[in-house]
């Protein structure tokens, strides 16, 4: 299983310390908010670029902005590794994810918990990720929303069928006990914030749900 702390959930002040504490993850998870598709405000490519020489880590980047195509030629030249957007922040999802991948960046695509897997799937050839948002995006720490699982289950469906190679990431509300119902329905990369950071010892919370 594929972690991905989300650094919603770090110390800004100490981040260098942060980090270290999550050096055992697959990848950061960088949570960016413009203030308009969602009720928050977070950061930029200026933390990837931050970030970026100082990990060999996967910087993954989901954008929880408006028209997110203004910004990827930013968080291509920050150094991202993965930039993940959201179908509804954009008339043009199709042609954003094409804008990422002509960079050599994996692309992704999140869903709301009000957007059905049906509203993506003319999308799916296109994508190397799968994003399901388990809470409302906008903040860390919410309640996992378990319905959302069966879009998880549909989409393993969809990519066995379709022999489709994206992965299928799950967002919001994970902890160790919610790992697992994902991890059930086919999941293979779990994001985590306010639990893992939570944690005496977030290397270990880590690793065990990396063998899950
Ligand atoms: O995209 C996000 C919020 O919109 C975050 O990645 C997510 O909420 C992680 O935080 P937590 O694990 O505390 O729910
Ligand atoms: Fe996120």
């Amino acid at each position: 299983m594929i972690i991905a702390p989300s650094i919603l959930s770090a110390d800004l002040y100490n981040l260098e310390n942060d980090l270290k504490k999550i050096g055992n993850a697959d990848w950061i998870h960088i949570d960016s908010m413009d203030g308009v598709f969602v009720n928050n405000l977070t950061f930029g490519s200026n933390i990837v670029h931050a970030i970026r020489p100082h990990t060999d880590q996967l910087l993954d980047c989901h954008l929880m902005v408006d028209r997110p195509e203004k910004y990827i030629d930013a968080y291509a030249e920050a150094g991202a590794d993965i930039i993940t957007i959201h179908y509804e922040a954009t008339p043009h999802p199709h042609r954003v994810l094409q804008q990422i991948r002509e960079k050599g960046i994996r692309a992704g695509i999140s869903i709301n918990p009000g957007t059905s897997v049906e509203a993506i799937k003319a999308l799916l050839p296109f994508v190397d990720l799968v994003l399901v948002m388990t809470v409302n995006p906008g903040f860390g720490g919410q309640s996992f929303i378990p319905e959302m699982l069966d879009k998880v289950s549909l989409l393993s469906d969809l990519r066995r069928i379709n022999s489709y190679s994206f992965y299928i990431q799950v967002d919001g509300g994970v902890t160790n006990e919610t790992a697992v119902d994902c991890v059930e329905a086919g999941a293979d990369c779990l994001v985590s914030g306010s639990y893992v950071f939570n944690q005496e010892d977030p290397q270990e919370a880590i690793s065990h749900m990396q063998n899950l």
